[in-house]
């Protein structure tokens, strides 16, 4: 049973653990050097500030949510101080950080290494939620040396984030993540670094696939140069084989320029169609997150206030907005705002705002 927990790294990953423990009556202290990061975070409800030099009792599980450089000293930081009996770690990559923590002498038998599948392209604890892992797979790599009290606590954090537990040894992580997660991190920057020299004319034609495709993107360079150092050779096993279907379709479409053409440019398109067809959940599975709530698709003009007196009426109909998105192109009349309400609240909501003008859709 996990009662107490020790946070420390109170950014987007550190603070949505923090917040999903909570919801299970956790007891939870909050670290992080940042002082802005520690203090919203305790404002937003994720726990308490500790001081590791003063912090008490150990704490059942001590999770350092640090970047991947950082891991392994304040992991070993976090032991010195006897911050709890059992650590786990967040970050994105695991056989360097694992080997840094055993080669600076870190108690490796109480620590298990992790890695939650469920993030996003921002940074800090004013990006955190607590569904964050909801559905997710969440990686274990414990070493040989790991205690199976140590290993079950952390899968039992897992759970409690709505993470599923999956373990694998720290190399097969790294070349599996290379494959799901970093290399299409560097693609979408490849994507979205083009856009860096499009004409303005041409951004104000960007839809949702544009934005799709370089969602990700968006995520803090300084941690993903991190990341991507720490996982050197499987990411570019990755790149080189995308690079070479990059060149081979821009060949096959030199050829229909010329007039020479085969069609041949479907290859890639029916390759990438099957190979997205392989991700799990995307055969009608429902995204656990998002199920936990009904969508209403609401059209929103494009001027000044619209939003503010949208969530007017939606605060008349006396209904608590719970997420809230917006499908919009740029320079368009028109946009969609997404609002994610409880499913019982759904039928009353949309027909509530039908009655005052809205124009309400799902
Ligand atoms: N961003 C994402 O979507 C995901 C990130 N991760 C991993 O989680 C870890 C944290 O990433 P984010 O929360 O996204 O970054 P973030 O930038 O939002 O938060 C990192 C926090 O660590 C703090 N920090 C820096 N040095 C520290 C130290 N020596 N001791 C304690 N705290 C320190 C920073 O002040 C900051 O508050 C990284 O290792 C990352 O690889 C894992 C899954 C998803
Ligand atoms: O933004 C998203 O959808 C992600 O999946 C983010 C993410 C980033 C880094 C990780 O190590 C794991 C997940």
């Amino acid at each position: 049973m996990i009662d107490r927990a020790v946070v420390v790294g109170a950014g987007l990953i550190g603070t949505s653990i923090a917040l999903a423990l909570r919801e299970h009556g956790v007891r939870v202290g909050l670290y992080d050097p940042d002082p802005r990061n520690l203090r919203l975070a305790c404002d937003i409800g994720a726990g308490e500030a500790v001081d590791p030099a003063d912090a008490g009792p150990p704490a059942d599980v001590a999770v350092v949510a640090a970047p991947p450089a950082v891991v392994p000293r304040a992991l070993l930081a976090a032991q010195r101080a006897g911050l709890a009996h059992v650590y786990t770690d967040a970050a994105s990559v695991k056989a360097g950080v694992v080997a840094e923590a055993a080669r600076i002498g870190c108690d490796m038998a109480s620590y298990v290494p992790g890695h939650p599948m469920g993030g996003r392209e921002k940074s800090g604890p004013a990006a955190a939620r607590s569904d964050l892992f909801l559905g997710r797979s969440w990686v274990l790599c414990p070493t040989a040396e790991a205690g199976a009290k140590a290993v079950a606590a952390v899968t039992e954090l897992a759970r409690m984030c709505g993470g599923e537990p999956v373990t694998m040894a720290p190399g097969a992580h790294d070349r599996a993540v290379a494959l799901v997660s970093h290399a299409p991190h560097v693609a979408s920057s490849a994507v979205a670094a083009r856009l860096a020299e499009g004409e303005p004319a041409a951004l104000r034609l960007s839809g949702q696939g544009v934005r799709d495709v370089t969602r990700i993107a968006g995520g803090d360079p300084e941690l993903w140069t991190e990341i991507l150092k720490h996982n050197p050779g499987p990411v570019a096993d990755v790149l080189e084989a995308m690079a070479a279907d990059l060149a081979g379709a821009a060949e096959r479409l030199r050829a229909e320029q010329r007039g020479a053409g085969d069609g041949g440019i479907r290859d890639i398109l029916e390759r990438g169609r099957a190979g997205r067809d392989r991700i799990p959940g995307k055969h009608g599975e429902p995204d656990r997150a998002a199920a936990r709530y009904t969508e209403l698709a609401v059209v929103l003009p494009d001027e000044p206030g619209a939003l503010g007196r949208l969530f007017a009426a939606v605060g008349a109909a006396g209904v608590n907005i719970e997420d809230v998105r917006m499908d919009h192109s740029p320079g368009q009349p028109l946009g969609l705002a997404q609002l994610s309400v409880l499913p019982e609240a759904a039928g009353p909501l949309a027909a509530s705002l039908k009655e005052q003008g809205w124009s309400v859709h799902g």
